[in-house]
């Protein structure tokens, strides 16, 4: 991983309460601020089965008003064993007044998204505007995302996705935990 016995000058906060201060324009989402672990199920029609999954899920920040995004996923056995990595992805969320998103994320997949939405009331709903393919990349024409507070520690993660001729439906959901600072990894 990296090394951290190397200090940043400017390092992430990954509370509301750990310094830098957040953004003021954050306060729609210093909620989801911190290290997120829980496990979910997914499934399109073009899979031949559903599956289970755990995911990461982290937010931070370095005062400025956008929000640094890092999620990884990897699948689970029917006994809750991991069994392979799965996707990844990172990114930016920007945060403008009124709550409004605008966020890149990219994956190792070959697909960058350009997403906007909402961020109020402990939820955050953003959809594609724009879905850039590297040449090799699956076809991928939108997805819209929902992370909703569902209390102080607790997250859903909803996803649905346009891809492969298909329209926008369910491809994931899951339930994530706050992990305690220190807690994670
Ligand atoms: C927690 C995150 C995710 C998990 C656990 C997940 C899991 C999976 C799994 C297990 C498959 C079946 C192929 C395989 O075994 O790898 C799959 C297919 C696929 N996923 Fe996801 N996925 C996630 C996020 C995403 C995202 C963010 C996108 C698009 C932006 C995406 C787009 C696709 C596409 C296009 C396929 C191929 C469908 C097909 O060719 O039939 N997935 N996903």
């Amino acid at each position: 991983m990296h090394d951290h016995a190397r200090k940043l000058p400017f390092p992430d906060a990954l509370g509301p309460h750990e310094s830098p201060a957040p953004h003021p324009l954050l306060a729609p989402v210093t909620g989801l601020l911190g290290t997120w672990r829980g496990t979910g199920s997914g499934g399109y029609p073009t899979l031949e089965a559903d599956f289970t999954y755990a995911q990461e899920v982290t937010f931070s920040h370095d005062g400025r008003p956008f929000l640094a995004y890092e999620a990884r996923a990897w699948l689970l056995d029917a006994n809750g064993k991991p069994l392979r990595p799965s996707a990844r992805e990172t990114g930016w969320w920007r945060l403008q007044p009124d709550g409004r998103v605008e966020a890149l994320i990219t994956q190792p997949t070959g697909i960058a998204e350009i997403l906007s939405g909402h961020a109020r009331d402990g939820a955050a709903d953003l959809a594609t505007e724009q879905v850039s393919l590297a040449p090799t990349a699956k076809q991928v024409d939108a997805t819209r995302r929902r992370y909703a507070l569902t209390g102080p520690d607790t997250l859903a993660f909803v996803h649905d996705l346009a891809a492969v001729g298909r329209p926008l439906q369910h491809h994931l959901s899951a339930e994530l935990r706050r992990t305690a600072p220190g807690q994670a990894g």
